[in-house]
């Protein structure tokens, strides 16, 4: 789709959004056509049906043929019916649960792109803006598509087949009404590209807003500790006040085309009748047709009028299909062939070089390092210095843009994502819990694991104790009992999981960072169980936590500067050197 599409006229342009929507129903697509071509047919039914008045009017008014007036009114029903039954049958498709099995599919594929899409580009996107598409423009998109279809047919189908039927009755008629419509048109090709970019501006606005609410949730405890709600709770006033600014504006350019198109129906209309009025008078036109004709006239002048605010809502439909096709469009990381798995787990950095797309600066800059097998080396650094980016890049967050990754000698892009995802586990210092049972939380870094399994993984985690003194212990929610875990129990069901799933590697970012002395040792027991026999790569601010490990790498300004073990690195009198006697002064003073 065209995103700003201010270029095409607004057949060209319908005809990309009914594409576009049949390509986002997926498998309901052809239900979908069937559906909208059933409204179409019965929007030409009804027209029919009106244009029947003609003849009726004449055979009432006119001729007074009681045998004719029959038939036509016959043949009027049974138009009318037939109309009634195609609508009936078309609108199935909302009211048999087809339109909420589409809604619901469409969700379920946005959801799988997530998971397939660069964790990069995942984590650029707002969580409130993700939870816009997934649900405000999925349900923009699709419920109310039958519905805006069925008044724009009535609007522009049903008036067009009377009017290209009344050209058979009178062709003066017939012009007459036909002349309305190309008046609409151009009046609505020029206000349209306003009202698209209107239509896109509310979109984004609502987007934002929805974020801003989810991080304002979502930070309130730490806002509240900070006491800086207030200044937070005025962004997020702003953005509601920008959402009101983008509606107004939207109102107002939608309403200006509204009265100008209204008026000049209510006139065309008029029109006709005064020229009907005139023609019957004049004696070139029966009674009965001019009688037909200002039925008809107050049948249409609404739906008419009203035209542009449902187009308004087709913008609508068409600026969240946009937002969905765009998301859609995101190619996961590419996968080289032939696709690999290694049987060693040594790990390499080759003169990698990466730059996050939303950076100025790269966070790596030519950094080649290696992580032996089942040994543990840990990353030291300032703040800034590109460690988190060394694991990410591990994990396949993205693919450095110079370098490659190799692990057991396979370049990271040649093993599948899943079987990647498999060989490693992490643990974070913030740990995710999910609103589920203890059990299940812990089971889903292995889902088919026994139950047996689970507890063993637990025990060696030390979670046994804390569990088992939960209200009703495995079968726990952690939703329910939100933030009584302390940092430190959270902490160990996240090295249960780890445990569970048994990665040959695993990741260690701070785990012990923000927990007390007493947490500290537990969570230190649980790791050492974890990493035993492993290749562990562990980031660390504090360096009295990584004194023991086999390889200390030394990164700053995204680059590898020193490497040893912590004795040879305290001798040769460096950088970290440098970072220890300033930690150790620190902790001194601390006491
Ligand atoms: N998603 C992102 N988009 C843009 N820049 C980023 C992103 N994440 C990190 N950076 C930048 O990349 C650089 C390296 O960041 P990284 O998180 O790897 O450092 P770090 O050594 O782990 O820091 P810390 O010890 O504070 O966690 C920093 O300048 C950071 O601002």
């Amino acid at each position: 789709m065209n995103p700003t599409g201010t270029d095409r006229s607004p057949t060209a342009s319908w005809l990309a959004t009914w594409r576009c929507l049949l390509k986002t129903a997926g498998g309901h697509a052809a239900a979908l056509r069937n559906s909208l071509l059933g409204l179409l047919a019965a929007a030409i039914a009804q027209g029919l049906a009106l244009a029947c008045l003609f003849p009726l009017f004449r055979a009432v008014l006119s001729t007074g043929n009681a045998e004719a007036a029959l038939y036509w009114l016959a043949i009027m029903s049974l138009l009318a019916i037939a109309a009634t039954l195609l609508r009936w049958r078309a609108q199935g498709f909302e009211y048999n649960g087809q339109l909420a099995a589409m809604t619901h599919a469409l969700r379920t594929r946005l959801g799988e792109q997530l998971r397939r899409m660069p964790l990069e580009r995942l984590q650029d996107s707002r969580t409130g803006e993700m939870s816009a598409v997934l649900l405000g423009n999925v349900d923009e998109n699709l419920n109310y598509t039958l519905a805006i279809a069925n008044l724009i047919m009535l609007a522009v189908v049903t008036p067009l087949t009377v009017a290209l039927a009344a050209l058979f009755v009178d062709w003066r008629l017939g012009v007459m009404l036909l002349l309305i419509f190309p008046v609409i048109l151009p009046l609505y090709g020029w206000r349209r590209p306003a009202m698209r970019r209107g239509m896109r501006q509310l979109n984004q606005a609502h987007r934002r807003t929805s974020a801003d609410i989810v991080e304002y949730l979502q930070g309130l405890p730490v806002l509240r500790a900070a006491c800086s709600e207030g200044a937070k709770a005025a962004a997020l006033h702003a953005s509601f006040q920008h959402l009101e600014t983008v509606q107004t504006e939207t109102r107002r350019q939608a309403a200006k085309p509204d009265v100008v198109v209204a008026s000049v129906v209510e006139l065309g209309l008029f029109g006709v009748a005064a020229c009907g009025i005139t023609w019957v008078v004049m004696g070139t036109l029966d009674i009965a047709s001019l009688a037909a004709t200002l039925v008809i006239i107050v049948r249409f002048s609404e739906p008419l009028a009203t035209f542009v605010s449902y187009t308004m809502m087709l913008e609508m439909i068409e600026a969240a299909l946009e937002r969905i096709e765009t998301l859609l469009a995101v190619a996961p990381l590419p996968q080289q062939t032939p696709a690999a798995l290694p049987d060693t787990f040594d790990i390499r950095f080759e003169d990698v070089s990466f730059r996050y797309t939303q950076a100025g600066a790269p966070a790596l800059a030519g950094f080649s390092a290696m992580f032996p097998a089942c040994s543990m080396t840990a990353l030291v650094g300032p703040s800034g210095a590109g460690k988190t980016t060394v694991t990410r890049l591990l994990m396949r967050y993205a693919d450095p843009q110079q370098g490659r990754i190799t692990l057991g000698g396979t370049d990271l892009r040649q093993i599948p994502s899943e079987a990647l995802n498999g060989l490693m586990s992490v643990v974070f210092q913030d740990v995710y819990l999910f609103d589920d049972s203890v059990l299940a939380n812990i089971r889903m870094a292995r889902p088919e694991a026994s139950e047996d399994e689970v507890r063993a993984a637990a025990k060696t985690a030390q979670c046994l104790a804390f569990i088992e003194r939960l209200p009703q212990g495995w079968h726990t929610r952690l939703g329910e009992i939100g933030d009584r875990l302390s940092g430190g129990e959270r902490q160990r069901i996240s090295i249960a999981r780890a445990l569970l799933k048994n990665a040959p590697i695993v990741i260690l970012d701070e785990p012990t960072a923000a927990l007390d002395a007493e947490n500290e040792l537990a969570v230190q027991h649980a790791i050492d169980a974890l990493v035993r026999n492993r290749t562990v790569i562990v980031i660390a601010h504090r360096l009295s936590t990584i004194v023991g490990a086999d390889r200390i790498l030394v990164v700053e300004d995204g680059q590898l500067i020193e490497q040893g073990q912590h004795d040879e690195l305290l001798v040769k009198a460096g950088r970290y050197r440098t970072l220890w006697d300033a930690q150790q002064t620190a902790s001194m003073r601390f006491l």
